[in-house]
């Protein structure tokens, strides 16, 4: 077998970044050298605070954890974080206990780059929130870019609506400027949108059955759970619950579970749209200079097969 692949996990942990993180810990075909952690669903101190605690609940704390920016790549330190989503705890207000493990010096920026330079092209960076640690590597050492293996972020809404609002998805609204670095620096980018990730469902009974079973991630997971499902029958009426991150892991797994389109996206930075992704097909020439033109291209995923990803999100997760 192939030696599994490097990743680094950037994470905002985060109920569905949980899952992620140990789905991507079940997973012989991957291996988490790192997690590094940014603002999104929790505040960043709270998002170190909540990735040393899944690690010490998976029995990991082999695994570094680098923490990331506390304020977006413009420096703006007022924040959206998604409480309502994750609980105040961003762990569906379980009152963990504080962890014992502590962060690694290193910045999360400085780390992505140092990792990058170590092993050139064999890193896959695994991007589940907010882009500006990334965009922060970026500037630190330019030639990160061509360093990194491949960036796989869950980001955007690809003609469909945001979950923000109508015109954004969470990751990029959170810090826009950062997004549109990262898609246009020319890195070997897959974006895992809205348009992929509202097709991947976690219905009750699937939580059900990991309530029952006696594996410690199951039973975890089915408790912390309940907050982020209360969450989808407000806010979208289901019974059920997304898998935007778990899904975005399983793309760095094994990319066949889903097609992709190539193209141009560009992020929207101001106005009532600020945080739209807008991909171009570079099905024409424009008569004249777009925002579009001269820029390199990324990954952008299509289709997903949602039956076989909620199958290996479930045996994965199980025991
Ligand atoms: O309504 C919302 N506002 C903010 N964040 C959300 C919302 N719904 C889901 N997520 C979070 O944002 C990422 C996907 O966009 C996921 O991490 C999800 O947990």
């Amino acid at each position: 077998m192939a030696e599994p692949k490097k990743i680094i996990i950037d994470t905002d942990p985060g109920i569905d970044d949980a899952m992620a993180i140990f789905l991507a810990l079940r997973s012989p075909e991957i291996k988490v050298i790192g997690l590094t952690t940014i603002f999104g669903n929790v505040y960043t101190t709270l998002a170190t605070r909540n990735a040393l605690h899944l690690l010490e609940v998976a029995g990991r704390t082999d695994i570094p954890v680098a923490e990331g920016s506390h304020v977006s790549y413009l420096k703006a330190t007022k924040l959206r974080v998604a409480d309502f989503v994750h609980g105040v705890d961003g762990l569906g207000n379980q009152n963990f206990p504080q962890p014992k493990s502590k962060p690694i010096e290193k910045l999360a920026a400085e780390y992505l780059v140092e990792q990058a330079s170590l092993y050139p092209g064999e890193i896959t960076v695994v991007a589940l929130g907010p882009l500006t640690n990334i965009a922060l590597a970026i500037k630190l050492d330019p030639t990160f870019i061509k360093n990194v293996g491949q960036i796989v972020l869950l980001g955007g809404a690809f003609a469909v609506n945001g979950n923000v609002n109508p015109a954004s998805e969470a990751n990029i609204f959170g810090d826009p400027e950062a997004a549109d670095i990262v898609f246009t620096s020319g890195a070997d980018i897959l974006a895992v949108g809205l348009n992929v990730t509202h097709q991947v469902i976690l219905t009750d009974h699937d939580r059900q059955i990991l309530a029952e079973s006696d594996g410690i991630f199951a039973k975890y997971l089915s408790k912390i759970l309940e907050f982020y499902y209360s969450y989808h029958r407000d806010a979208y009426n289901m019974k059920g619950a997304y898998l935007h991150d778990p899904t975005t892991i399983l793309a760095a797994v094994n990319p066949s579970l889903m097609t992709y389109t190539e193209g141009v996206v560009r992020v929207q930075t101001s106005g009532i749209t600020r945080g739209l992704t807008l991909f171009f097909n570079k099905q024409k020439r424009f008569n004249e200079e777009t925002e579009w033109c001269n820029k390199p291209t990324v990954k952008v995923a299509v289709t997903v097969d949602a039956t076989e990803v909620v199958k290996l999100v479930m045996e994965r997760l199980m025991y």
